[in-house]
């Protein structure tokens, strides 16, 4: 009985067989008619041979075409000539004896018996103009099924099996049943997967989007792949940042590659894990491409940068590869406020042209490069405050207006990245690590908690999920130095200049930034808080400063009046930390210093504390500690050793003598008692009894 849609039993009367038993007695009486029909009008025997020969090729025929598998060909061959035998025999003799009757019966039982050989379905593997699959593809994909049933308890249908074209594994391809079963659900299970079926080392089961919402393909790697050194392509020929940028490869032999006109990067993973490594494959495709500039933001030793920098500083090559590089937080902090300040340019100066081209999004080009700023060690940088509002600040408005950012970590956590910029990053990786449970903060722990690290295969393989896709297995591609130099000479050449506007927008600290880069990245003989990151006070030969500047805590990002001030003027120094506040109303004896806001109120000190003594105060308060080392108070208000130095000495305040132990670490620093209670100065105006959570003037 069949049933309508709604519901009413309704009766079928179509003579389909149902089942084996009933095709077997519908075959055997229609035979017998046929016989009985035969033997009535003395039909030749030869006819009876005749039927067997033709439904016996029919057979074969309509078995290529559907793809039969050899045992039910086998079987309706065997039916239509044990028929075939019979009826010729029945029409040369009768069919009408005992022996006949009983021969068709025994016949119709066998045929009965053995009909499961016959079944032409399922076939898996095969999907219309796939052609004939090979056997061992055929038992591999009802192996699957088997495993996918066995393992994740899904009775999907495996529809194709493919290998790769490197024989290093293949694709299974299977359609999810009905009933709500997704592909995220097996997703779970790739681990499981990978297991049963007995994968080596280091292979894994991927599962990716098939063809529908309800079709998958289960990536399987046989070889291990991701185990092989793979050097970056020597192939630095342009490019577009509006194509995909490639860093790898994938264990299929794809190559590992994402779209970075939008999306920006985080890439973590333990120290040696590759992190540097891969933003060198990044900043080689990234300083390809004819309308991208890459920036650096080097915090981790200038291990990133160097090997860019060197054929520039050698003058083998006129133009710097690299456009700008910053290896220090003050550097960083003029170069993030200068992308912001081109961030927010680029939105009011190029409306006309956005429209002008009917598009929303900026549209980049050789006049009007995107800024790519690769970060390494972005959690060095967010632990200072003001580089990490200025990378939340650029990550929330740069994307479309063209300034992105790629971002290294040692650790995806929130104590290390910030939880807005890992979920801002469209593109993230997660490198080889022994912590499984990094994926789960990387990628989320109902996708990345089910991943595990046996997939990888050491330093320079990873994860990467792409928009939220799966997270693939890669192998990063390995670039060492002498291919970053040819990179450097080839991308010098092609690298596109910043446009205008924006370079405007970005004012001196732009214009003035290759000094800055020569100094920092030449070897200098320095000695202990002598140390500058750009030069020596005493050294004439030291760049100036640019006028545009971070405030001392880089809070107020606003250009210092008096345009470029000297290297070693104490009063253009404090004059630079004196946007925190305001406290432009002190200057040093023979100076004028313009006031930049209006002075703020004071409890009541006896005598005005000099900004710059008032800003150290407040980093020790922050920091919540009586001693801070040399370069700690220097990071904190934005400032070189040297500047440092030179802004306090008149103040009578100078680095204590014998060097102290801070975060394991001994070296020569700051004492707070010093700045409350300074031993004398140039000024007049010395300040005793000030106390941290004071405020200068
Ligand atoms: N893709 C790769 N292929 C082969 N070897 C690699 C790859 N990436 C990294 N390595 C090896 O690992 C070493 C460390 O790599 P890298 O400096 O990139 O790691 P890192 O995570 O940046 O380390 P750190 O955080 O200490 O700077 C390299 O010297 C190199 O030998």
């Amino acid at each position: 009985m069949g049933s309508t849609t709604t519901g009413t039993p309704r009766a079928d009367w179509s003579v389909r067989p149902r089942g084996a038993a009933g095709a077997t007695v519908q075959g055997a009486l229609a035979l017998a008619a046929v016989a009985a029909v035969g033997d009535t009008a003395a039909l030749d025997p030869l006819w009876g041979g005749a039927v067997a020969a033709v439904g016996a090729l029919g057979t074969v025929v309509v078995g290529a075409h559907r793809h039969h598998p050899p045992a039910a060909l086998l079987y309706r061959i065997g039916c239509w000539l044990s028929g075939g035998g019979w009826l010729t025999y029945t029409l040369a003799a009768t069919p009408w004896s005992l022996n006949t009757l009983a021969a068709l019966g025994v016949g119709s039982l066998a045929a009965g018996l053995l009909a499961p050989f016959g079944r032409a379905t399922p076939t898996p593997g095969r999907q219309p103009g796939t052609g004939l699959m090979l056997r061992a593809s055929a038992r591999n994909a009802a192996e699957w099924e088997a495993r996918l049933l066995r393992v994740c308890r899904i009775r999907a249908t495996v529809t194709d099996v493919r290998p790769w074209p490197g024989g290093t594994g293949y694709d299974v391809h299977a359609d999810l049943p009905g009933g709500g079963v997704t592909r995220r659900q097996l997703t779970g299970y790739a681990e499981g997967l990978a297991t049963d079926a007995r994968l080596p080392e280091g292979c894994g089961v991927e599962v990716a989007a098939g063809a529908h919402r309800g079709a998958v393909v289960l990536r399987v790697s046989t070889v291990n792949q991701l185990a092989r050194t793979i050097d970056y392509p020597a192939d630095y020929s342009p490019r577009s940042v509006l194509e995909p940028v490639s860093f790898g490869e994938h264990a299929n032999g794809e190559p590992a590659a994402a779209l970075l006109r939008e999306d920006s990067v985080l890439a973590s993973g333990k120290r040696g894990s590759g992190k540097t490594t891969l933003l060198q494959d990044l900043s080689i495709a990234l300083g390809r491409c004819l309308d991208n500039l890459v920036w650096h933001l080097d915090l981790n030793g200038g291990g990133l940068t160097q090997p860019w920098i060197d054929v520039w500083l050698e003058g083998r090559t006129v133009r710097c590869p690299i456009d700008w590089a910053a290896p220090n937080p003050a550097e960083g902090k003029r170069m993030l406020a200068a992308a912001v300040a081109i961030a927010k340019h680029r939105k009011a100066s190029y409306r006309a042209l956005k429209r002008s081209r009917n598009t929303n999004l900026l549209p980049v080009s050789v006049e009007l490069p995107q800024i790519t700023i690769v970060v390494d060690e972005g959690a060095q940088a967010v632990a200072d405050r003001d580089l990490k509002e200025l990378l939340n600040e650029l990550q929330n408005i740069g994307r479309n207006e063209a300034v992105n950012m790629v971002v290294s970590a040692l650790r995806p956590t929130s104590d290390l990245i910030p939880v807005n910029m890992r979920k801002q990053s469209g593109v993230r990786v997660q490198m080889y690590g022994p912590d499984t449970e990094e994926l789960g903060h990387m990628f989320g722990w109902a996708i990345g908690g089910k991943l595990s690290m046996d997939q990888l295969a050491g330093r320079g393989t990873g994860f990467v999920s792409i928009d939220g896709s799966a997270p693939r297995p890669f192998r990063a591609y390995n670039a060492l130095p002498g291919q970053i130099e040819q990179a450097a000479l080839a991308i010098a050449a092609t690298r596109p200049d910043l446009d205008p506007a924006s370079a405007h927008a970005a004012g001196s600290a732009y214009a003035t930034r290759y000094e800055r880069m020569r100094w920092a990245f030449t070897d200098h003989d320095t000695d202990d808080d002598t140390d500058t990151e750009y030069g020596d006070a005493e050294d004439g030969a030291a760049p100036a400063f640019p006028a545009t500047a971070t405030a001392a805590a880089g809070r107020h990002l606003t250009a210092l009046p008096g345009g470029a001030d000297t290297w070693a003027d104490p009063v253009s120094l404090a004059h630079r930390t004196t946007q925190h506040g305001s406290a432009a109303a002190w200057a040093a004896p023979g100076h004028a210093v313009t006031a930049a806001a209006p002075p703020r109120q004071i409890p009541a000190p006896a005598r005005p504390v000099p900004p710059i003594v008032g800003l150290a105060l407040d980093a020790f308060t922050a920091a919540e500690t009586g001693r801070l080392h040399s370069t700690e108070l220097a990071e904190a208000l934005g400032m070189s050793l040297t500047e440092l130095a030179d802004a306090l000495r008149p103040h009578g305040i100078t680095p204590r003598e014998n060097p102290f132990k801070r975060g394991g670490v001994r070296a020569r620093g700051y004492a707070l008692e010093d700045f409350q209670h300074p031993s004398g100065g140039s000024h007049p105006g010395s300040h005793p009894g000030v106390t941290p959570g004071h405020t200068a003037v």
